[in-house]
């Protein structure tokens, strides 16, 4: 049960969500999004360096710091190691989409190159923050059609209010694609 929600705030399909958001899944997507917004930092950072999009090496840190913390906080490593593949595939669409805008009107392209480091700082305080979502969120996501509702509600408003373009919604969409499938594959994929 959510503290602070008067107990009959809660459906059997758990569809209600609190004031602040309409979804319970809200603060985790509104996270996901915050870093696919990170990538435009990224993307920005490598264009026209000859820097490589994907970076082997830092997904393998990426992926071990999560691994690591998710034990520490309790996430089943498994889970959270494939959550953070879809973030770190995200990333990757929406770096290939902009680099590819970019070049076709090189007037769209950044003025600025911000630095990497720094971005790759935020992006490790983001992945505290994401698993401490996923942890939060666990007893939700194991109910696949509360779940799926659920991450309905929060994707759509989310995409709505940060006015997502195109491309930023199939990075969200890829991003989530692992949510719900925690325990109970739905055979799709
Ligand atoms: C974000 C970056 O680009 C790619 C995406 C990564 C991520 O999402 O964590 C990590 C390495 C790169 O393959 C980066 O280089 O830091």
């Amino acid at each position: 049960m959510a503290t602070g929600a008067p107990a009959n705030a809660e459906t059997v399909s758990g569809t209600v969500g609190t004031a602040k958001s309409p979804s319970r899944l809200g603060p985790l997507t509104d996270l996901v999004i915050e870093r696919i917004r990170v990538s435009d930092d990224v993307a920005a950072s490598k264009f026209g360096t000859g820097s490589p999009i994907e970076d082997s090496v830092r997904e393998a840190q990426v992926l071990e710091q999560v691994r690591n913390q998710a034990e520490a906080a309790g996430v089943n490593p498994d889970t959270a190691v494939a959550f953070f593949q879809d973030q770190i595939t995200a990333s990757k669409i929406v770096q290939k989409g902009l680099f590819a805008r970019w070049t076709a009107h090189p007037e769209e392209a950044p003025t600025t190159r911000p630095d990497l480091g720094p971005i790759r700082e935020q992006l490790d305080q983001l992945t505290t923050a994401l698993l401490q979502e996923l942890k939060d969120t666990e007893e939700l996501r194991e109910r696949p059609i509360a779940c799926m509702v659920q991450l309905a509600l929060a994707t759509g408003s989310g995409a709505v209010r940060e006015r997502l373009d195109t491309l930023h919604r199939e990075a969200l969409r890829t991003a989530t694609q692992s949510v719900c499938r925690s325990s109970e594959p739905t055979g799709r994929r």
